[in-house]
């Protein structure tokens, strides 16, 4: 189902309104070329591991995204997956940013399993302004705006208060599968089970990951080994669910530091993050 031009004219206004209508159209056009190029051949390479993967289409939808948003708004910055993949640096200063991943969950995109999606965020003075998530199969457009709530294709979302006993609790695993670090992934895994959460999941897209606790079709997330490209957006759709997102030291998130807890409350994102143990991946900011 696409999103109405109707619903999303209804929530018209605020201060970066052409910004945010420019990243809606632009998720849009990429989900469409995503959604195409799904059923495909892929030429695949690797980064910074065998399983950390990118495509000729992660390449071709960066290239799309930033060269129309530069054109519009020449004095704007930008971090974007790929670009720091090749050596740019990921520095948040009070101007105008965008914050772009391509395609989350390009090995699901890969392996043509269906949960992708397209994130554009954006900041101004270092604070997340909005965020746009495209579920590109599903044809979900999931959006956030800083005070003014947050909607998947005109719904608005709203979290799902419960306890950890009862939660279903998403994760994800990140580019390094070095025996220590996997012994660590899978000790959190457990160590959550042990509270008795109803389950974990790992679906292949952080961002989408995001969006199902705004939707209130999970409770809780944690991760070590995301990026500020796949937190920016869903920072904004969660908090303006009505959700908490904060470092996994319990403090307040640190959108550099390449780790997350998010949940419907701050007892139950602490609860989390007290029961795991940290997997170093360093920080975006320090490459
Ligand atoms: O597909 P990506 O844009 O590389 O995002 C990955 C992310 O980097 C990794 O940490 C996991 O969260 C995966 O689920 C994402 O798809
Ligand atoms: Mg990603
Ligand atoms: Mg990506």
């Amino acid at each position: 189902m696409k999103p109405s031009g109707e619903d999303r004219a209804a929530r018209a206004g605020g201060p970066w309104e052409e910004c945010f209508e420019a990243a809606v159209q632009l998720a849009l056009r990429a989900g469409q070329i995503i959604r195409k190029a799904l059923s495909e051949e892929k030429r695949v390479s690797t980064k910074t591991s065998a399983v950390d993967l990118v495509t000729e289409t992660d390449q071709a939808v960066e290239a799309l995204i930033l060269s129309e948003l530069q054109e519009r708004f020449p004095s704007h910055r930008f971090i974007a997956e790929e670009a720091a993949a090749a050596g740019a640096k990921c520095v948040l200063t009070p101007s105008p940013t965008w914050i772009v991943d391509p395609i989350d969950g390009t090995c699901n995109f890969v392996h043509r399993f269906p949960t992708v999606a397209v994130s554009i965020g954006f900041a101004v003075n270092q604070e997340l302004e909005f965020g746009v998530i495209y579920h590109c199969t599903e044809e979900r457009l999931y959006t956030g705006q800083r005070g003014r709530g947050a909607f998947c294709n005109g719904q608005q979302l709203q979290f799902r208060e419960t306890d950890l006993s009862k939660a279903l609790v998403l994760t994800e695993i990140g580019p390094r599968r070095d025996p220590a670090t996997l012994k660590l992934f899978l000790s959190n895994m457990e160590r959550l089970l042990r509270t008795g959460a109803h389950g974990v999941r790992v679906i292949g897209s952080s961002t989408l990951a995001l969006c199902h606790l705004a939707s209130g079709a999970a409770d809780a997330y944690y991760q070590f080994g995301l990026h500020c490209w796949d937190l920016a957006a869903a920072t904004v759709i969660i908090r303006e669910a009505g959700g908490i997102v904060m470092d996994t030291s319990g403090g307040p998130l640190d959108l550099m530091a390449c780790r997350v807890v998010a949940a419907g409350t701050r007892e139950m994102a602490t609860l989390v993050a007290q029961a795991l143990q940290t997997i170093n991946y360093g920080r975006d900011d320090e490459r």
